[in-house]
């Protein structure tokens, strides 16, 4: 065997005899063989972990980025956002296939804005009704972004591509009730994401002007009407009211600080075709087509339930409304360079009607009768009437609502039917 020291002190070449140098040949090729397999086992092995690790952040990437991103993508964006007339302004409508979205994003597009809509399609009512309205905004050229609003690359993407002049909010978790089933998903829509969208504003050069959707849940336990935005607001009677008041200061702070321009818009229960399917008077016309019953709550005293139904296309006119008169942002790259516009305004139809009221209107309309069941009103979030005073919008907005009940009911019943037909079964039932 060799020694220690000849091993690492390699003898002069034929100083050693013949046996000793073969049996050390041998011995160097076993031992540079072994370490090459080691060498090879150890390349493999990384290798493997490099390409495992590769397809770990490719399947990352793709799951941060679903359905964004890419070239043709871009395009997109770029083609939907094209202002096309003088003065025009370019819109990013968050919540862009959501019902009030839809609506506002089809009036924007026919006077020659340019929009894009951005919708996280999310599963709180049937997502085939939200898909089937992004369709609708395709066939008149609105390309509409699947995302979430809290993801802040897609959101600095976006105004990467575009330099937006406004954001119409609407992206929003709705609904008064369901905040007692699933709390959570209104901060992640209502307060995370809002500030995950006004982060975006603030950063953005030059900052959009942003008009967002609060809520006549605001109110909440108030008893002077008709309500007015004066009025105290610090008594909400469900989470959701509680999230779209945060909204009002968290705004009124991007406001103050960064000086982005902002305009609130209390929406008082707004119907129509291509509505929401978890407010009343939607699932009240499916469950009397189909013969089911219906709970009707009442109030205290065994008052009726009442509210200030808005009609959408009313609605759709405070919002351009808003749109139009916003003044800008002051601000830019994060930094205010004076003071900005904040504004608050109702938008309802100023003339309540109680909820039997409204059965009455759609039995007569699907020439059928309801199943009422008739219970008083649970503690759920529920307030028992609303009332809008409008002369602030009708001010500085020219918001003037013109459709009653009885005729946006009948508009919204005869989109029903020709949607649905009158064996409408699929779809996710929210109540
Ligand atoms: O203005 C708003 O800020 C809100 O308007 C809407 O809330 P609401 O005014 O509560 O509308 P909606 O659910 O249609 O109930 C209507 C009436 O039917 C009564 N109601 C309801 C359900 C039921 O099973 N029975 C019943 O009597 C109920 O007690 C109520 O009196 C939006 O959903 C909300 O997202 C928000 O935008």
């Amino acid at each position: 065997m060799p020694s220690l020291e000849d091993e690492f002190f390699p003898s002069t070449p034929g100083k050693k005899d013949r046996a000793h140098t073969i049996n050390r040949q041998f011995h160097r090729c076993f031992a540079s063989t072994s370490t090459m397999f080691l060498w090879a086992l150890f390349l493999i092995a990384l290798t493997a972990s490099y390409l495992s690790f590769q397809s770990l952040v490719h399947s990352g990437s793709r799951y941060f980025t679903a359905s964004w991103g890419g070239i043709q993508w871009e395009k997109q964006v770029r083609t939907s956002a094209q202002i096309r007339r003088s003065g025009g302004m370019s819109v990013l409508v968050t919540g862009g296939a959501g019902f009030v979205g839809t609506h506002v994003s089809l009036a924007l597009k026919k006077r020659g804005d340019g929009v894009v809509g951005l919708d996280n399609f999310n599963n709180y009512y049937d997502p085939s009704l939200k898909k089937a309205r992004k369709a609708l905004l395709n066939n008149h050229g609105i390309f509409v972004v699947e995302g979430d609003i809290n993801d802040a690359r897609l959101l600095a993407k976006l105004f990467d591509i575009v330099a937006f002049t406004h954001v119409m909010h609407l992206a929003a978790q709705a609904g008064v009730r369901y905040a007692m089933e699933n709390p959570h998903s209104y901060v992640h829509s209502n307060i995370a994401g809002l500030v995950s969208l006004l982060e975006a504003c603030k950063s953005a050069n030059p900052q959009p002007a942003v008009v967002w959707a609060s809520s006549s849940s605001v109110y909440g336990l108030n008893e002077k009407v008709p309500f007015s935005e004066s009025d105290r607001t610090d008594q909400p009677a469900s989470l959701y009211a509680a999230t779209k008041k945060a909204g009002e200061e968290i705004t009124h702070t991007y406001n103050h600080i960064y000086g982005l321009s902002i305009t609130g818009l209390r929406f008082f229960t707004v119907y129509g075709p291509w509505g929401r399917p978890d407010m009343a008077y939607f699932f009240f016309t499916r469950n009397i087509l189909q013969g089911k019953p219906i709970t009707v709550y009442r109030g205290k005293n065994r008052v009726d339930l009442a509210r200030d139904f808005t009609y959408i296309d009313d609605i759709v006119k405070g919002c351009l409304g808003s749109l139009d008169t916003a003044g800008k942002s002051t601000g830019s790259r994060g930094k205010k360079h004076g003071p900005a516009p904040y504004r608050i305004f109702n938008l309802g139809n100023t003339s309540p009607v109680t909820v039997p009221a409204l059965v009455g209107i759609l039995e007569r309309n699907l020439k059928m009768k309801a199943k009422k069941n008739i219970i008083d009103m649970p503690g759920n979030g529920d307030v028992p009437f609303t009332h809008a005073n409008i002369s602030s919008a009708r001010r500085e907005l020219g918001y003037k609502p013109t459709t009653d009940l009885q005729t946006g009911l009948k508009k919204f019943v005869r989109w029903y039917l020709s949607y649905y037909g009158y064996n409408h079964v699929q779809g996710k039932a929210v109540n």
